[in-house]
């Protein structure tokens, strides 16, 4: 299954919840960071930005956004890095899900750009996590992204992801109201 939602919707918390009801998860996220830390990925992002985007060979995020958000084309270049290494880290995770002996009730895959990305296609199902824009931007302004906006330009509202998703969890309560309504889904999943 993929998982989506806005920014700060709770996706990454949402994930974790899944992985204590037994599935099996991934976050797309995740392997990007990974990917960032491998000398291959760094020296390409230094060679089209420069040294400053990796003081003491280490990526700066920032930096690396700052550059990314502020053309779309610097944002497609990076996409076109990054998404077809993530691509080949999901088909090898769900290679190994798939050997799991017994199989986890589910495999969910956190990939906040799933419907912008046509990503959606690789999965039999998809949530949406979306919560209150006010909860949002509480939640938000604890992380301090940088270009929040130019991020949230770049994907469809919460609105639009709900509609296209196959299941839509409102993270607007409690951590147990969260897991509560994912081991329903977990259990239409199944059903
Ligand atoms: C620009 C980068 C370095 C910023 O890193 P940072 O640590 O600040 O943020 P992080 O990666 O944790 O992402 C946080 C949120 O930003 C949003 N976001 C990230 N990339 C994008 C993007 N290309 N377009 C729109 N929103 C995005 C998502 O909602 C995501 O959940 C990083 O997000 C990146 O490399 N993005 C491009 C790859 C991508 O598209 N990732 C999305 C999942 S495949
Ligand atoms: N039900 C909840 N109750 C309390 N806090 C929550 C809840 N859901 C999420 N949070 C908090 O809100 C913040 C954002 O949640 P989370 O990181 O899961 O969102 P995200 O959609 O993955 O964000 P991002 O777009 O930044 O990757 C986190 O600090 C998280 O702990």
């Amino acid at each position: 299954m993929g998982l989506t939602g806005g920014i700060a919707a709770g996706k990454s918390t949402a994930l974790e919840a899944l992985e204590r009801l037994g599935a099996a998860v991934l976050s797309t996220d995740a392997v990007v960071h990974e990917l960032y830390a491998s000398p291959e990925v760094r020296d390409l992002v230094v060679a089209r930005w420069g040294g400053a985007v990796a003081p003491g060979g280490t990526v700066d995020r920032a930096a690396v956004a700052a550059h990314a958000f502020a053309a779309p084309e610097e944002r497609a270049w990076l996409e076109g890095v990054l998404w077809p290494r993530v691509g080949a880290r999901v088909a090898a995770w769900r290679e190994q899900v798939v050997a799991q002996e017994p199989p986890p009730p589910a495999a969910v895959v956190e990939t906040p750009l799933l419907f912008e990305a046509g990503m959606d296609a690789a999965y039999d199902a998809t949530l949406a996590i979306v919560a209150p824009e006010a909860l949002r931007a509480e939640r938000a302004g604890a992380r301090g992204h940088a270009a929040v906006a130019e991020r949230t330009s770049r994907q469809l509202t919460q609105e639009q992801k709900a509609s296209r998703a196959t299941y839509v969890v409102v993270n607007d309560g409690s951590i147990e109201d969260l897991d509560r309504k994912l081991s329903d889904v977990l259990a239409k999943l199944n059903g």
